[in-house]
């Protein structure tokens, strides 16, 4: 990949691009940056990471890649506001939630494009992504987005349908364990120990449990069960999950967002 030019300069696009350098897929000053108006924004980037800002849209003709990461409601304007400059090949990787690859091609064109749904952890190497390609990408891109995502995490390709499900999960999902990780630490603090402490022991749990299940094999209820003595003070904090509706809610919140990427979708 020679050329790579982000359109969208957020908190998404910060995520990848990081990545990408981190882990070599693509020297920085290969990678162009632009957005709809927030030049202080393009000037961190670029000082930050030593990315190239993109001074006009002529400069989108020789790109290798364009990779479509703003926010859904702003999808198809910007798609429309590089339209005539992009060359007729040009491969497009996009990270907008809920907008569908029909909608993608209807605006820019036939041509091959992957739908990726990262997640932040991406800035670390460690994005849980799921994707879905359009019937133009060959599998020699197939291999080089595959390529490309696994170098920023896991990469795993399901339907297109299937990504509004796996951006309830993992698009999202990082947001529901710093969530969770606010209520430990408010917890643990009532409870005597210094916010600091309950983060390490908690950060190291969380880490440890994920660790576990990755590594030897068994169910999580399996998992559970060895923590959980008869009797004791697992089964008591169980318990309160249960009576609080836990799995419910866990449940809730996925039907929610997956409910909600359906919506984008629709009103895209
Ligand atoms: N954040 C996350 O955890 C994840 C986000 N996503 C998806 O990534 C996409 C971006 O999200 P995120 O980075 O959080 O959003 P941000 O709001 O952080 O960034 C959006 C960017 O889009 C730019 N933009 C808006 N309109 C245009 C336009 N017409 N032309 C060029 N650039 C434009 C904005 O520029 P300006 O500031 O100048 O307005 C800004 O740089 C969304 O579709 C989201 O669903 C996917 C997975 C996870
Ligand atoms: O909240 C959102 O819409 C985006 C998609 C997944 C994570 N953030």
């Amino acid at each position: 990949m020679q050329k790579i030019v982000f359109v969208g300069a957020g908190a998404m696009a910060e995520a990848i691009i990081q990545g990408w350098i981190e882990q070599e897929v693509i020297e920085a000053n290969n990678i162009y940056v632009t957005n709809r108006s927030n030049f202080e924004r393009l000037d961190y980037l670029s000082t930050k990471y030593n990315v190239e800002v993109l001074q006009n849209k002529d400069q989108l003709i020789d790109a290798d890649l364009i990779v479509l990461v703003v926010k859904p409601k702003d999808g198809k304007s910007a798609m429309k506001a590089i339209k005539p400059y992009i060359a007729e090949n040009t491969p497009i990787l996009t990270v907008m939630a809920g907008i569908a690859m029909d909608t993608v091609s209807d605006i820019l064109g036939k041509r091959s494009i992957a739908r990726v749904m990262p997640n932040t952890s991406a800035t670390i190497g460690m994005s849980a992504s799921g994707i879905a390609f359009n019937e133009y990408v060959t599998e020699k891109q197939k291999k080089q987005f595959m390529k490309m995502l696994d170098a920023i995490g896991i990469v795993i390709e399901v339907e297109e349908d299937k990504l509004h499900a796996v951006t309830a999960l993992s698009g999202s999902g990082p947001a529901y364990l710093y969530y969770m990780m606010e209520a430990f630490e408010k917890a643990g603090t009532e409870f005597g120990l210094p916010k600091e402490t309950v983060r390490k022991l908690m950060v190291q749990t969380i880490a440890g449990s994920a660790a576990m299940l990755d590594r030897v094999k068994e169910e999580p209820n399996e998992l559970r069960r060895k923590v959980t003595s008869p009797g004791g003070t697992t089964e008591a904090g169980i318990r309160a999950l249960e009576d609080h509706q836990f799995s419910e809610a866990i449940f809730e919140c996925i039907k929610s967002a997956e409910a909600r990427s359906r919506e984008l979708a629709k009103s895209e």
